[in-house]
């Protein structure tokens, strides 16, 4: 059967043709089966045109000798143009930078910073950045450490004393857990000021793979989203390097949005736009796959579990 995508972006140019490839809802279930069939073979071979996107952008910065350390992977570095510029401090060099980026959601271009897993030698740059961006949230999609290895420095307190981290107090105020993720408050503090944020911290997301079953990561999503509503704040969002889980959680997060009020969606254009900010965003085609398989759930109706 052939497929029906939309069509009423036959007016706009060849350029954004590319880059954007619509599905009318109505006709997802088809287009799932059709991407689907033989091993996957529609998947892999769209999942692979967004393999060069971005990548002919300077990450300038990142190279300089006194930030490369900064970096927990060398081949995951930040674009220079959405970068997020921290407060240069004195005449220090290197000063204003992390490894994090800009990158549009639904709500906004620049809603969410989205990082690596903080080191243990840039976990005050991380707060500091949580401070100056004046971001209420923090995404956290890896556990510290996986299978032996470190995927995070644990960056919070690990009771309810209060801890600096530069010229920062974190204070954890309550913490909740479900099965698959934590939800807590820190309290911060810098000089006279005051600000509470929140922490949502998933725990059952291998790295290089998908959430088992993909509708957990639908109900975390929702989880996050019944708790805080769009402003213009940013949302930090981070895994182990910043690219695969993150920015699976992003493209699921516009999605949700998107068909509220939309009656196509378009995953490979919300890839392929994030992958002009950031690096590898949605890293491997098992996890794009998931967002399809997530938004089936939803449309299918099977992911109206109990809310958390
Ligand atoms: C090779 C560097 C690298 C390590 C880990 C990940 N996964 S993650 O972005 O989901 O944390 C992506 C890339």
């Amino acid at each position: 059967a052939t497929e029906s995508r939309t069509n009423d972006n036959m007016s706009l140019p060849d350029s954004v043709i590319e880059t954007s490839r619509p599905v009318r809802i109505e006709n997802f279930s088809n287009h799932y089966r059709i991407m689907s069939a033989d091993s996957d073979f529609r998947f892999s071979e769209e999942f692979e045109e967004l393999k060069h996107v971005g990548r002919d952008q300077p990450c300038t910065f990142s190279d300089l000798p006194c930030n490369r350390p900064k970096n927990r992977f060398t081949n995951i570095l930040p674009y220079d143009h959405s970068r997020f510029k921290l407060q240069p401090v004195d005449d220090e060099e290197g000063s204003d930078y992390i490894n994090a980026n800009y990158v549009p959601g639904y709500n906004s271009p620049r809603e969410f910073l989205v990082t690596q897993g903080p080191l243990h030698s840039t976990r005050d740059d991380f707060w500091r950045m949580v401070w100056e961006s004046n971001s209420r949230a923090i995404i956290m999609l890896t556990r510290c450490v996986e299978k032996g290895r470190e995927k995070c420095d644990h960056y919070w307190p690990y009771d309810t004393m209060p801890v600096y981290y530069g010229d920062i107090s974190v204070q954890i105020l309550n913490e909740s857990r479900y099965q698959d993720w934590n939800i807590s408050e820190f309290m911060l503090c810098r000089g006279d000021q005051q600000r509470v944020i929140r922490h949502f911290h998933f725990t059952t997301w291998p790295d290089f793979g998908v959430p088992n079953p993909p509708h957990t990561l639908v109900r975390f999503v929702r989880a996050f989203r019944e708790r805080v509503l769009p402003d213009q704040r940013p949302i930090v969002v981070h895994c182990s390097a910043g690219v695969g889980r993150s920015g699976t959680f992003i493209c699921l997060d516009r999605i949700l949005q998107q068909i509220l009020v939309c009656d196509y969606v378009d995953i490979f254009g919300i890839v392929y736009a994030m992958r002009k900010e950031r690096v590898w965003m949605v890293q491997t085609e098992q996890q794009y796959i998931c967002i399809h398989q997530c938004l089936l759930a939803v449309l299918e109706g099977k992911d109206l579990s109990s809310p958390q």
